[in-house]
């Protein structure tokens, strides 16, 4: 099977610095693909490696089938790279800022004006095509700079951490597009430190730190693997921790208990049998999903947001 993204035993070092070690991951076609991992992680590393702006020390890269990191020109018309930093003139306007970008991935005359205003459209920036860059806010920039990214009609768009420090509303055209390109078959990979971004758009991930991939796969599967299961339980009245000894840790949280287990249905059933036998009313009960925070918490010891 081809992937759309295909790397094997990526390392990389900066100096003496490793930024890489060994990282293998493949991304299926038509996918959106979130790259999770705090500052430092190697995301953009990766990124920078699979659009061949830089080389690695070892391992393999491919887009489609094709190595990327040989620079052919066949593969980077496949790739469409967002970097973190935007790159825009910011004494032209969105038009010629465009327009440049899309001569240099040699689209011209009518299709580039055609494809100019279908990406305007896209990023919901049509309105504002004659005005400078310098005006627009952080956030429309952004939106500038992917649309930018997505004038040759990439099969693959790469996007490192593309809401950082930019207004809700920005935000959400950003998710909306992607979403959009997403269904019209566009394989998306997209970094990011923030967890309800993957959770709110990606189909499979990859959790990273240090440079290694620290668990990846769907959504639910990456959950149900690392994810602790346990058991939420309110009562009336409040019932204390030595009810669900022999089920699990119990820790207090909000007006009731979460009790870790490792078969939750089971620990459901002792429960309610456990308050009943004391004579209190159970008020709530239920399974406590999983969530990429804890499953983060638990690869790492660290709180993405600590970072
Ligand atoms: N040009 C460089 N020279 C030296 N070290 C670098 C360089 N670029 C990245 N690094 C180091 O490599 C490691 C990975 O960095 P990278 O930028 O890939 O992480 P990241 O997950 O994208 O983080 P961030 O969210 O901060 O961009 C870090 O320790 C970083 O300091």
């Amino acid at each position: 099977m081809n992937y759309a993204v295909d790397l094997q035993g990526l390392h990389k070092t900066y100096g003496g610095k490793t930024a890489l070690e060994d990282i293998t991951l493949q991304v299926k076609e038509g996918s959106c693909y979130g790259l999770l991992g705090p500052n430092g992680a190697g995301k953009s590393t990766t990124m920078k490696l699979l659009s061949g702006l830089i080389q690695p020390d070892r391992g393999t890269a491919s887009v489609f089938g094709k190595d990327v990191l040989r620079g052919d020109e066949s593969v980077k018309e496949l790739i469409g790279y967002v970097p973190q930093s935007i790159t825009l003139y910011e004494k032209l306007s969105a038009l010629d800022n465009l327009t440049f970008f899309g001569e240099l991935y040699g689209v011209r005359g009518a299709e580039l004006k055609r494809r100019i205003e279908a990406v305007l459209e896209k990023v919901g920036l049509a309105e504002r095509a004659k005005d400078p860059v310098a005006e627009f806010s952080g956030g429309m920039k952004r939106r500038i700079n992917i649309a930018a990214a997505l004038l040759h009609k990439p099969k693959l768009i790469i996007m490192d951490e593309p809401t950082v420090g930019i207004d809700p509303q920005s935000r959400n055209h950003i998710f909306e597009m992607i979403r959009g390109l997403n269904r019209d078959g566009v394989t998306v990979l997209y970094s990011t430190h923030y967890m309800e971004e993957v959770e709110a758009l990606c189909d499979e991930l990859a959790i990273i730190d240090h440079g290694k991939v620290l668990t990846e796969g769907t959504l639910d599967g990456v959950l149900s693997r690392h994810g602790a299961h346990a058991v939420y339980v309110e009562s009336e009245p409040f019932v204390e921790a030595p009810v669900f000894a022999g089920v699990g840790a119990a820790s207090a949280q909000g007006k009731g208990w979460v009790v870790e287990t490792e078969e939750p249905l089971q620990a459901l059933a002792r429960i309610a049998a456990g308050c009943q036998e004391q004579g209190v009313t159970v008020k709530q009960l239920e399974i406590v999903r999983p969530s990429l925070e804890t499953v983060f918490l638990s690869l790492t010891g660290t709180t993405l947001r600590d970072t």
